[in-house]
């Protein structure tokens, strides 16, 4: 199962449509995933440079002329599912979005990523920012994928080595439940299979959220810790 959504189903409407959309605007955003590495990656002359300027915001403008006033928010999608489009790890409209796919075997969620030049820190690396930002949402993606919708309440994050760009992976896995709150932990691994970051988290499901889920069970049941 992908996740990356919240778990209940919304009804809609016509999903053929919206799946029609989705597909366009996730082509949209990989053309521009590929201008923003073009971008940074460049080594045109100022004059080229300058050249190219008018093409960008002539696209930009067209793009603008049916547009939302601010961010996109929670919405429905094609599968039924409420999903945040505009998210930077995972919106599938965002070209800043790697993007990941988020799978979740009910044990553990997973992705394989590549990463470029776009989301360089230490030369040749990682920016550890990002690195951060990939393993709050792997995390995050598990309370909601058991029915838990919660916020990041603590990361504390372990630097073990340098992350390369290139092709890398992350996995998280929940550690505990203690009513309202879910332990996880989490690592990043480079394509050597060494692992660079690892990340234990605190998310809680905001009061707001647990007004509706009524009272929690307290137990982490059958999300016991992973072997090894
Ligand atoms: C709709 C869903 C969308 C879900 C959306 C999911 C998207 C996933 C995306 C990736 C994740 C993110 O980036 S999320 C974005 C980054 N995170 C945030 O912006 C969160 C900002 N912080 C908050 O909104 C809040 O502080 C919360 C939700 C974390 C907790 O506030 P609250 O809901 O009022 O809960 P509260 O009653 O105070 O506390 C409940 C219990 O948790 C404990 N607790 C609370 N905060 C902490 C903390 N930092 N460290 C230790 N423990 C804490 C309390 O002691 C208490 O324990 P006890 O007394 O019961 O024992």
């Amino acid at each position: 199962m992908t996740a990356g959504g919240f778990d209940a189903l919304v009804p809609v409407t016509d999903p053929d449509a919206l799946r029609e959309q989705e597909q366009a605007g996730a082509a949209l955003a990989d053309a521009v995933r590929e201008l923003l590495d073009a971008t940074v990656r460049t080594r045109l002359d100022p004059a080229q440079l300058h050249a190219a300027i008018p093409a960008v915001r002539e696209v930009t403008e067209s793009l603008l002329a049916d547009a939302a006033d601010g961010p996109r928010g929670l919405e429905p999608s094609s599968d039924g599912r409420m999903r945040v489009h505009g998210n930077p790890m995972v919106g599938a409209l965002n070209p800043f979005a790697p993007p990941l796919r988020i799978d979740w075997d009910g044990e553990r969620a997973a992705t394989r990523f590549t990463v470029g030049a776009a989301y360089e820190g230490p030369p040749g690396c990682l920016h550890g920012g990002i690195a951060a930002a990939v393993l709050d949402q792997v995390l995050g993606v598990i309370p909601s994928s058991i029915g838990l919708p919660a916020m990041t309440a603590t990361l504390d994050l372990r630097y073990r080595r340098p992350t390369p760009l290139g092709e890398l992976s992350a996995t998280a896995w929940l550690v505990e439940r203690d009513g309202w709150k879910l332990r996880l932990e989490g690592e990043l691994t480079d394509a050597e299979g060494e692992v660079t970051v690892s990340a234990t988290g605190l998310f809680v499901v905001p009061r707001v959220a647990r007004e509706h889920l009524g009272t929690p069970t307290g137990d982490a049941g059958e999300f016991a810790p992973p072997a090894g």
